[in-house]
C-alpha cells in the first residue's frame, strides 16, 4: 500500500505570552513582551496508507489537534515535512481542501441560518461537482444518516446528533480520499453515536476513504481502529495494532463463572484453594471472576481448575478493556511494543 500522508520529524511549536502575576501582572504581561515555547508537536513520524482507519490518541494536549490541523494545511510546521498526496498541504491549501474532509467536532462548517440541504447544494457547488454525482452522493447519505426528517431545516435548530450528521455528510459529499475527523462523537447520546460510528465505517468499508480519527471515546476506537498512533507531549509513544497493544500492555483475561445454586462465590473460592491458577479478583454473590496471565496460563487449565471442584452454570473469558491499556500508557513515558 502505498503512503498517503507522510510526516517525518513533523514539528510545532508555539510562542506564548509569557505572563506575570502580581500587582501590574497584566500590563507587565504587555509591555516585557517574553514568550514561552509550547513544543505542541516534537518531531514526530509516521505514515498512513490508502485506505486506513487510524486512531491518533492521546490525553488533553498532547498534540492531536495541532497534528490534525498541520495534514488540512491550516497550521505551517515549525519543522519537518508534512506531505499528504506528495505535496505539503499549508503551500496549496486549495488544492488540498478538494481531497479531504475534516470534521472538527466543536465547530460546524454549515451554514447556520440555512436549511440543511442549502448547505450540501452550496458545497457541491463549491467543488464543482457535476449533478448527478451530486444527487447520487446526497440520496446515499439522506439514506445511511437518516437526514431526510430535518433536511430542510436551518441549522441552528437542529440538536447537536442531527447537526453533527449534517457536518459528516457535509464532509463527504464531493468523494474526498482522506477524511479527518476531530472528536466526531464528542457530546452525542448512545444512539447518535452509534449512528456516526456505523456511517464512518461504511465510508471507510465501501468509499475505500482513509480516516485518520481523534477520539478520546474508546469505545470508538474498538469499534473502528484496528491501528492507533499514541501521543503524548508532542511525541509518538506508540504505533500499531490495537490487538498488539492490548497483548502488550494488558495481556489478563478474566474469567467470569456462575456456581450452581446454593453456592456462594465466597465459599467457592475456599473450595478452589490458594493454588487455584490465577488469582481470584472478586466475589459476588453467585459470581467469582478470575484474573489470569493469558501468556502463562490457558484458558483451558483455569476452566478446568474451576470446574473440578466448583459446580458452575456458566462460564465466559473477559478481554482486557481498551481504558486499562490506557491507563498503563498515561503513566508510562517511552513505549516499544
Ligand atoms: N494557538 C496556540 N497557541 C499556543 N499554544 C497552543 C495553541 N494551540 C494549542 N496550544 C498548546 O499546544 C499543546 C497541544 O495542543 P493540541 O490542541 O494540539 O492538543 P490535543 O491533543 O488536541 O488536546 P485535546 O485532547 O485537549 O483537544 C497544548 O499544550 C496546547 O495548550
Amino acid at each position: 500500500m502505498s503512503a498517503l500522508i507522510r510526516a517525518e520529524g513533523l514539528t510545532k511549536y508555539y510562542r506564548r505570552p509569557r505572563r506575570h502575576d502580581g500587582a501590574f501582572g497584566g500590563l507587565r504581561t504587555l509591555v516585557t513582551r517574553q514568550y514561552d515555547e509550547v513544543r505542541a508537536v516534537d518531531g514526530v513520524d509516521f505514515t498512513v496508507s490508502a485506505g486506513e482507519l487510524v486512531g491518533y490518541l492521546g490525553p488533553n494536549g498532547a498534540g492531536k489537534s495541532t497534528t490534525i490541523k498541520m495534514m488540512t494545511g491550516v497550521l505551517v510546521p515549525t519543522g519537518g515535512l508534512i506531505e499528504v498526496h506528495g505535496t505539503a498541504p499549508w503551500r496549496n491549501r486549495e488544492k488540498n481542501a478538494m481531497h479531504i474532509g475534516v470534521v472538527f467536532g466543536q465547530r460546524s462548517q454549515l451554514w447556520w441560518d440555512l436549511p440543511l440541504v442549502d448547505s450540501f447544494t452550496l458545497l457541491g457547488k463549491m467543488y464543482r461537482m457535476p449533478e448527478a454525482d451530486y444527487r447520487r452522493r446526497l440520496d446515499e447519505f439522506v439514506d445511511l444518516l437518516d437526514l431526510g426528517p430535518f433536511l430542510d431545516r436551518p441549522v441552528r435548530q437542529l440538536s447537536l446528533g442531527q447537526r453533527m450528521r449534517g457536518d459528516l455528510a457535509a464532509a463527504m459529499i464531493h468523494e474526498p480520499s482522506i477524511l479527518y475527523l476531530d472528536e466526531p462523537t464528542l457530546g452525542l447520546d448512545a444512539v447518535a453515536r452509534e449512528r456516526m460510528r456505523d456511517f464512518i465505517a461504511e465510508m471507510n468499508r465501501e468509499s475505500v476513504t482513509t480516516i485518520v480519527l481523534t477520539t478520546h471515546d474508546l469505545v470508538d476506537v474498538e469499534a473502528l481502529c484496528e491501528r492507533v498512533v499514541f501521543i503524548d507531549q508532542g511525541r509518538i509513544l506508540y504505533d500499531g495494532s490495537v490487538a498488539a497493544l492490548k497483548a502488550a500492555y494488558a495481556p489478563h483475561r478474566t474469567l467470569v463463572v456462575q456456581l450452581a445454586s446454593g453456592l456462594t462465590a465466597g465459599r467457592a473460592a475456599e473450595l478452589l484453594g490458594p493454588d487455584v491458577p490465577g488469582e481470584v479478583t472478586a466475589e459476588e454473590g453467585p459470581t467469582l471472576r478470575i484474573r489470569f496471565e493469558a501468556h502463562r496460563i490457558s484458558a483451558q487449565e483455569v476452566i478446568s481448575a474451576v470446574t473440578s471442584r466448583c459446580p458452575v452454570t456458566d462460564l465466559s473469558i473477559v478481554e482486557p478493556e481498551l481504558e486499562d491499556v490506557m491507563r498503563t500508557l498515561y503513566g508510562n513515558c517511552e513505549i516499544t511494543v
